[in-house]
Parts: structure tokens; C-alpha cells; sequence
């Protein structure tokens, strides 16, 4: 198995605070992770350094290899990279029509600009993915006249239209309602059949398929777990790690938790 994702001794720091701390994290082609941890634990800070959104701190022993590269033109790397973020739906609030900032998957941009030139085939894979993720008739509304669960839809289209190596999910299901929720585990079901990698930050359980079998749990910018789901979604440990009585119970391969 090829080794695509090496993150070496990474640290990043704001205001005198490690908020990433010598963290070390591989993933290998065709394995899938799921991040979890409490609030301000790290995980949207360490998806955002392996997207090349922030930099680690240099020093010696600090790696960043992506794909076996260690240098990358960032828009190169965000071929390989299906992202969908806060920040990136904070970007998307505009004017765009959905249709512009699906397509614009294409190019790591958030919507279209006079020098991209769309190929028919882009047009009908972007319908194709709208309609599989049931917003093709929100295709000319503006972005910033979606609810938050639209707009969440609209930006996993734009993350997966490129068909990239590796979905990097943060928080993707946010107010996102039941059958969506259903439907978005389907197409990580799918992502995994189709032997892509993800890797996704959360809070919610029941967005770990079980094809996902691999969980790294942060706390206070470190990873403190790293392991199989069964030896990680323990109500002792997650009772630790939340500093709180969390119930775990686990329904056809799926996990929900609670305090
Ligand atoms: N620009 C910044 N300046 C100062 N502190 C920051 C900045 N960005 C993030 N932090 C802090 O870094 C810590 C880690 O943030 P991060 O968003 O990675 O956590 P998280 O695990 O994704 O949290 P959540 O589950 O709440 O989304 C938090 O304490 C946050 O307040």
C-alpha cells in the first residue's frame, strides 16, 4: 500500500498556543480515517494542513509529504483533494449560482472566473452529481439564498465532481437532515467502493460507515488514540478523552454517542 498521506513532527501555533502539536499522521492509499475529539481539539487544524490551507512550523524534523511530494503547487494538490470545510463554505457565500461553485470543483476555485473554460463533459457531470445529491434545482440559485444544509450539499458536489484521490470532510454533515445524512453515507459507501480515501473530522458517530475502520482521536492539539473502531469507541475511553460520561451504542456497523 502506497503511502499518501506523511505528516512528521507538524506543530502550529497562534497566540503562543500549540493549537497542533508535534502531531505525526499517516494514511495510506485506500484506508479511511475518521477524526474525532472534543471542541478546539485540532481536527479542522490538522485536515487544514494536509489540504496546505496552514503550514506547519519549520524545523528539522517536520515533514509534510502529500502524495509521495514534499513541494506542491497548491492548486495542483487540490486535484487529488475533494474538500468540504467551514471555511470553504464561508468562501462559498457569495453571489455565485450553485451551479458556478459545483463546477468550479474542477478547478480549486470558488465559483468561475473569465479564464476557466468548461468542457461539456464538465457540464454533464456536474448534473450528473447535482442530481445524485438531489440540488439540481437549486443549480441557479445564488449561494448566499441557501439554507446551510443547501449550501453544504452544493460544496460535497463541488468536492467530488473532479472525482479526486482523497475526500478530506470536515464536519460535512452539519445541518445536514435525516435522509441527507443517509444519503451522504451512501456516497462515502460509494467512494469506498470506488477505492478512494477519507478521511473525515467530526462529532457525529452515525457518519462513520464501516468501511471506515481506522479512528484518530485529538485532544489539546495531540493525537491521544489511534486504533481500530472497536478499541476506540469505548465509553471509557471516550469518557476520558470528553472528561465527561459518554454512552456509545452501535447499531448494523454504525455508532452514535451520547452524554
Ligand atoms: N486563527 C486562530 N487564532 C487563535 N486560535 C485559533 C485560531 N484558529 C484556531 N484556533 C484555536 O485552535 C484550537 C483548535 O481549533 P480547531 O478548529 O482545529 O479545533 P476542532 O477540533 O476542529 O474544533 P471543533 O470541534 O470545535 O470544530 C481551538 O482552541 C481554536 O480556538
Amino acid at each position: 500500500m502506497e503511502e499518501i498521506i506523511c505528516l512528521e513532527h507538524a506543530t502550529v501555533r497562534r497566540q503562543d498556543t500549540a493549537i497542533l502539536d508535534d502531531v505525526s499522521f499517516s494514511v495510506f492509499s485506500n484506508e479511511h480515517v475518521a477524526i474525532i475529539g472534543p471542541n478546539g481539539a485540532g481536527k479542522s487544524t490538522l485536515v487544514q494542513v494536509i489540504s496546505e490551507e496552514i503550514h506547519p512550523l519549520y524545523s528539522e524534523h517536520t515533514k509534510r509529504i502529500l502524495f509521495g511530494r514534499e513541494r506542491w503547487q497548491v492548486l495542483q494538490l487540490r486535484q487529488h483533494l475533494g474538500i468540504v470545510s467551514q471555511s470553504i463554505q464561508y468562501l462559498c457565500n457569495s453571489t455565485y449560482q450553485a451551479w458556478e461553485i459545483a463546477i468550479s470543483g474542477f478547478f480549486s476555485s470558488i465559483g468561475l472566473d473569465f479564464h476557466h473554460q468548461i468542457t461539456q463533459e464538465q457540464i454533464n457531470t456536474v448534473e450528473v452529481v447535482m442530481r445524485r445529491y438531489g440540488v439540481w434545482h437549486l443549480k441557479n440559485k445564488q449561494m448566499n439564498r441557501l439554507s446551510s444544509g443547501e449550501a453544504r450539499r452544493i460544496l460535497l458536489c463541488r468536492a467530488s465532481v473532479h472525482d479526486p484521490q482523497v475526500m478530506l470532510l470536515d464536519e460535512a454533515v452539519s445541518n445536514l437532515d435525516f435522509p441527507s445524512r443517509h444519503q451522504y453515507r451512501e456516497t462515502l459507501d460509494t467512494l469506498d467502493r470506488a477505492g478512494k480515501t477519507i478521511i473525515l473530522a467530526t462529532h457525529e458517530l452515525s457518519e462513520i460507515i464501516p468501511a471506515i475502520k481506522r479512528i484518530v482521536v485529538m485532544k489539546e492539539g495531540k493525537i491521544v488514540a489511534d486504533g481500530e473502531k472497536k478499541d476506540i469507541l469505548r465509553e471509557d475511553l471516550l469518557s476520558e478523552v470528553y472528561g465527561a460520561n459518554v454512552f456509545v451504542d452501535e447499531r448494523e456497523g454504525l455508532y452514535t454517542a451520547w452524554c
